[in-house]
């Protein structure tokens, strides 16, 4: 199936010369949750604005839906929700009518039926009729939500959508993502949450200084995660493994009394205690044991250092 967004090579230098996309190429798959991981002032938002064509892209070419995003904007951009990282609504204006005018500045014709099932489904149906002003924090969010999805995207983009919000809400929020690729729709997001990317995302991209380092099925960076290691601490020093423990390819420590033995916790059989034994029977005595895994924290901060 051919990717719903496609990017090619798009380099974004901002007036000043600072270059905050760097030849960025990313195919996003129809009905896929996919998580941009970064840090601060990595090139999320720009990147995501240069899609929806908030910023223009200095180089490169973008498509979305099968439409150039600057040949044919309009058919482009009609495919399109955003839900931006600001509150920015208008305060006085009632719920379903800031929903309705969304839908209309997108040249849609009026349709109650769809503005009613977006509202119930982001548990607004009982404030459409409340101002924006009177709302909490997390309903001003869904609202937003709600303005986004107002002309029918097929691919809706959420700048951090759970910056700064409480557990309960960040919960609420996922869940909504869910219930909205479930119909159809393709989701972008981007956050500083490795939690919410292991959560929710479908396929998890990081993005650092302008680059996409990586993008990969959520399933494999956990399978990734899945590996741990038995770190062995030995009585005596030894200067090689013995021949009848070959089969576990064990790392030695540089002085001699350590042993790494890494296994899958996924796995039917770890091997340990195949492998405790088989030190007992090599004469090896054990001062110590204890476990480590890399998380898909390890794995992030390990490729944003090697960026750097
Ligand atoms: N209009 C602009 N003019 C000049 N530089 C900009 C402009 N907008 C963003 N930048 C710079 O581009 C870089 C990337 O910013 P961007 O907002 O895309 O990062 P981000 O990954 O979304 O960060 P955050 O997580 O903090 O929102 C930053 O260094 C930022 O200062």
């Amino acid at each position: 199936m051919p990717a719903i967004v496609s990017a090619k090579d798009v380099t974004k230098i901002y007036e000043g010369g600072f270059e905050a996309l760097k030849g960025v190429s990313l195919d996003i798959e129809q009905g896929e949750i996919l998580a941009l991981l970064g840090p601060n002032g990595a090139g999320k938002t720009t990147l995501i604005s240069v899609i929806c064509g908030m910023v223009n892209a200095t180089l490169g070419s973008i498509s979305v839906g099968g439409h150039d995003i600057v040949d044919d904007f309009r058919g482009a951009r009609s495919l399109i929700g955003l839900v931006p990282q600001e509150l920015s609504l208008e305060p006085f204006e009632k719920v379903i009518n800031s929903v309705r005018f969304s839908r209309g500045l997108f040249g849609k014709p009026r349709n109650d039926a769809y503005v009613e099932r977006i509202l119930r489904q982001l548990s607004l149906w009982d404030k459409k009729d409340a101002r924006v002003k009177e709302l909490s924090g997390g309903m001003k969010r869904r609202v937003l939500i709600a303005k986004a999805l107002s002309h029918e995207p097929r691919v809706l983009f959420l700048d951090e959508p759970t910056a700064g919000v409480d557990v309960e809400l960040r919960k609420d929020m996922w869940e909504i993502v869910r219930g909205l690729r479930e119909d159809g729709v393709t989701i972008i997001l981007t956050t500083h949450y490795i939690e919410e990317a292991e959560a929710i995302a479908d396929r998890v991209g990081v993005i650092n200084d302008g680059k996409i380092l990586l993008v990969k099925d959520k399933a494999e960076l956990m399978a990734q995660m899945g590996r741990k290691q038995l770190c062995i601490e030995l009585q005596e020093p030894i200067a090689e493994i013995p021949a009848g423990l070959a089969a576990y390819e064990l790392v030695i420590g540089t002085d001699g009394c350590s042993l790494e033995y890494a296994y899958e916790t996924r796995g039917e059989r770890t091997g340990i205690t195949a492998l405790l034994s088989d030190l007992a029977a090599q004469g090896l005595v054990l001062k110590d044991v204890s476990t480590s895994q890399s998380s898909l924290e390890d794995i992030f901060v390990g490729l944003v250092g090697d960026a750097a």
